[in-house]
């Protein structure tokens, strides 16, 4: 063999000229069970229309239904793949219509994955590896691939796979190590019940369904004939390994003795051409399809099934059964192909399951590989439907896609079948996995037309360094590197098995997709950095532009209640000065008709004082001029000269007394007047300033650039002023002095100077009165 690497040819050249075709992707509906169907699961949620569309009616009580109802979403979603299967179709039947092209790739030199999809219970473990009475793809394509090689079969075991496109040279030493490691799985599966196995042989047997027309099969799925190979031989080596919580454990591996131990995870490497791979994998040589069986039967035993709600025997990882085809011509390995069977886990969520402890966090891992498969699938789908963009795939962020990364860059062609049950229960996340599978038929795959023979794989020693024609290279040993100096670091490869110049060039290659990742990156970072920017713009306008409308708010609503403070304040006012004035009208009332009876009466008094008065002056005249026996006679009966001027004195000064207390009253009067309405003026006062305060204010509130905390302030500090005047009118109403009563006269007068109290004194109709008053007391 010519020492010689993947990269001798690029990938870019084994696929000119190859036709782009959009990944297959198949969808399996399988049956109700009787519990199910028990359970009232069938509301026809799924609707096959022909063989390559299918419509989901969302039943009642479903996220999907409800969210409809409110608008959001449809109730109804329609979906086509590449071909639907229904219930009704067998497993042989899926075979032929779905792997057959993969089939023929792997066996032509090839690589193939397909990998089955869907929610827990669905049927994605029935599809691959079926049950010992329905044999699924698994045992099938492992029954193809020996009907292919039929007599061209390798026996010795010493043509090993190696890293990922490669193939080891095993002595002796090793072909017996791996003689022993094979023959203690096979006693181990010993007591594996005959039957299956039986089942899976019956596929080569003529009598059986499946292999009714193996000749036939193999004509039409085979490109090429083995036989036409002349004396080429073909050796086919399987791994089986599952990832579990982001872990890859070998499931080829015996099981541990003790319990307490944990199982050892294996590590995903790079070979140093851009694969991945698992290091010290357990690959095993098989020679018939009943070792296959006992192998799968091996790992199925060592497989995490955990129960859970859905599924009692629902599987919690992804397993992966790879099988390696290697062409040998003599002693040169002229081609590896391989063909994985990928079983993902349930893609349902978290919170469906209703999963605790341990089992949240697996759910969280297959999520988290599951999410990730999504979005390399999405961003390969975005970066070939706009060419323009270049957006990164995720490849590395999980084990899952790291491994498949290469199938899915145009090392093989990939397919999915997405498995689905009917069940209304579980109709939510069906749709989810349909949504998916609807973006993953998008992808585009460029497969190569000419077989990878191309890239020829590197043989090398059991030692690791590469071997010439079965023997060591006539370069020095020291040139090359162990594989464990060679992979010491995951994901880290030496380049020193390459030759300088293709080194160089290497180097030369990387340097210019580094340069162009970086400025790839910093356009990205660029544009990144804009959008951010434009976002926070936009927030910070829109913030800006709510607290100018709440200031806005803050400010109508200030005015307003200053104007209902002051308006309350006025009413406030008013209200009091007429209750002032009301209190005084009550005391100093006098009713109508009394003031005139009493009027009248003073009259009449007067009157009478007059009349009397003229009286004892007639009387007095006729004594003076009369006889004096009528004057001794008169005199003896009425009052002397001398007692009537007494009398009239003392009327005269009683009435000067009750003249004088009534002006005394009436200034007091018109002094409590005067202060009265000098309050009345300073309250008004109060008024003014206080309105060309609020003036100010409503000035400063137009020229707002202050912030709420300063007008909020201010309105404190005035409604402390306002208390604080009310306070004050308080106090100056408790001052006033009780308003002595008039009795007479002064109600037109103060109902007058309450009505309108900032209009003239009301010291002047006061006045008036009392002048009237003074007349009449005269
Ligand atoms: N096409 C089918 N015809 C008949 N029975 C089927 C079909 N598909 C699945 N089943 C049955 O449905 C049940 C669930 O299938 P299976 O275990 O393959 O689901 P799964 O998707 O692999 O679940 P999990 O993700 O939990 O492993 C099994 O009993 C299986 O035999």
């Amino acid at each position: 063999v010519s020492c010689c690497t993947p990269m001798n040819c690029s990938i870019t050249e084994l696929l000119a000229g190859a036709e782009p075709q959009t990944m297959r992707v198949y969808l399996r509906v399988r049956p109700f069970s009787k519990e199910e169907l028990s359970d009232g699961e069938d509301q026809g949620c799924v609707v096959i229309e022909n063989n390559q569309t299918v419509t989901l009616k969302a039943p009642k009580g479903s996220a999907t239904m409800k969210s409809s109802e409110k608008g959001i979403g449809m109730s109804l979603h329609k979906f086509s793949f590449s071909q639907i299967f229904g219930q009704e179709m067998t497993q042989s039947e899926l075979f032929e219509d779905t792997v057959k092209s993969q089939m023929s790739d792997f066996l032509d030199g090839k690589n193939a994955l397909i990998f089955s999809y869907g929610v827990t219970n669905a049927g994605k473990t029935y599809t691959i590896q079926g049950t010992p009475k329905e044999p699924g793809i698994l045992p099938r394509v492992l029954d193809a691939t020996f009907h292919y090689v039929g007599g061209h079969l390798y026996d010795g075991m010493d043509r090993k796979p190696y890293l990922r496109n490669d193939a080891q040279y095993l002595d002796l030493d090793q072909v017996k190590q791996e003689r022993i490691a094979k023959a203690a799985i096979f006693a181990s599966v010993k007591d594996v019940r005959v039957k299956s196995l039986a089942n899976l042989k019956s596929l080569s047997s003529p009598s059986t369904r499946f292999s009714s027309s193996p000749l036939s099969y193999a004509q039409t799925v085979f490109a090429s004939d083995p036989t036409e190979a002349g004396s080429s031989q073909f050796a086919l080596w399987v791994a089986f390994f599952e990832i579990y919580n982001e872990c890859v454990y070998d499931l080829l591996q015996p099981p541990l003795c003790s319990k307490s131990k944990r199982r050892a995870a294996l590590r995903v490497c790079d070979d140093g051409a851009g694969n991945a791979y698992v290091k010290d994998l357990r690959w095993i040589n098989i020679q018939t399809l009943g070792e296959a069986s006992k192998l799968l039967q091996f790992g199925n035993r060592n497989r995490s099934a955990a129960a859970t709600k859905m599924n009692q025997s629902s599987s919690r990882s992804h397993s992966i059964f790879t099988m390696k085809l290697l062409k040998i011509d003599g002693s040169r390995v002229e081609r590896i192909s391989e063909f994985s069977l990928c079983d993902l886990a349930g893609s349902e969520r978290c919170n469906k399951t209703k999963t605790f402890g341990e089992r949240l966090r697996e759910a969280g891992n297959i999520n988290t590989s599951l999410l990730i498969l999504g979005k390399c699938i999405t961003a390969l789908r975005n970066n070939q439907t706009d060419r323009m963009k270049s957006s990164y795939i995720p490849f590395r962020e999980s084990k899952l896609t790291k491994l498949f990364q290469a199938v899915f860059c145009g090392k093989g062609r990939a397919s999915m079948i997405v498995n689905i049950n009917q069940c209304a229960s579980t109709y939510d996340e069906t749709l989810h996995v349909m949504k998916f599978s609807a973006v993953a038929k998008q992808v585009m795959q460029v497969i190569p037309d000419k077989p990878l023979e191309s890239l020829v794989p590197c043989l090398v020693g059991h030692d690791g360094k590469p071997l010439s024609n079965g023997v060591i290279d006539s370069q020095p040993l020291e040139s090359y590197l162990s594989e464990e100096e060679l992979l010491d670091e995951e994901d880290e490869a030496n380049m020193s098995l390459l030759p300088q110049n293709e080194f160089v060039n290497m180097i030369e290659s990387l340097r210019t997709k580094l340069l162009a990742e970086r400025r790839r990156n910093l356009v990205q970072e660029m544009e990144i950095r804009k959008e951010m920017g434009d976002a926070m713009l936009q927030q910070l306008m829109e913030s800006e532009e709510l607290r100018i409308r709440q200031i806005e708010e803050q400010k109508e609503s200030y005015q307003e209640k200053l104007e209902n403070t002051f308006e309350m304040y006025k009413d406030a006012i008013k209200e009091h000065a007429y209750q002032c004035a009301m209190n005084n009208l009550e005391d100093d009332y006098v009713p109508l008709e009394e003031f005139i009876a009493v009027q009248e009466k003073v009259e009449v008094c007067h009157l009478i004082s007059c009349l009397k008065e003229k009286y004892w002056t007639g009387i007095v005249c006729r004594s003076n001029t009369g006889p004096v026996g009528n004057t001794c006679h008169s005199a003896h009966f009425l009052p002397t000269a001398e007692d009537r001027c007494k009398l009239l004195y003392k009327e005269k000064c009683a009435i000067e007394k009750m003249c004088e207390d009534k002006q005394q009253l009436i200034l007091s009067l018109e002094k409590r007047l005067m202060e009265l309405s000098e309050t009345l003026q300073k309250v008004g006062d109060g008024f003014l300033e206080k309105s060309a305060d609020v003036e100010v204010l409503q000035r400063k509130g137009d020229d707002q650039t202050k912030s709420m905390d300063d007008i909020l302030q201010q309105n404190v500090e005035k409604d402390q002023e306002i208390t604080s005047l009310k306070a004050e009118l308080a106090t100056l109403s408790q001052k006033s002095p009780v308003k002595p009563k008039f009795k007479r006269g002064l109600l037109a007068n103060i109902k007058e100077a309450v009505t309108s109290p900032r209009k003239g004194t009301p010291g002047r109709p006061l006045r008036k009165m009392s002048k009237t008053l003074r007349m009449k007391g005269s």
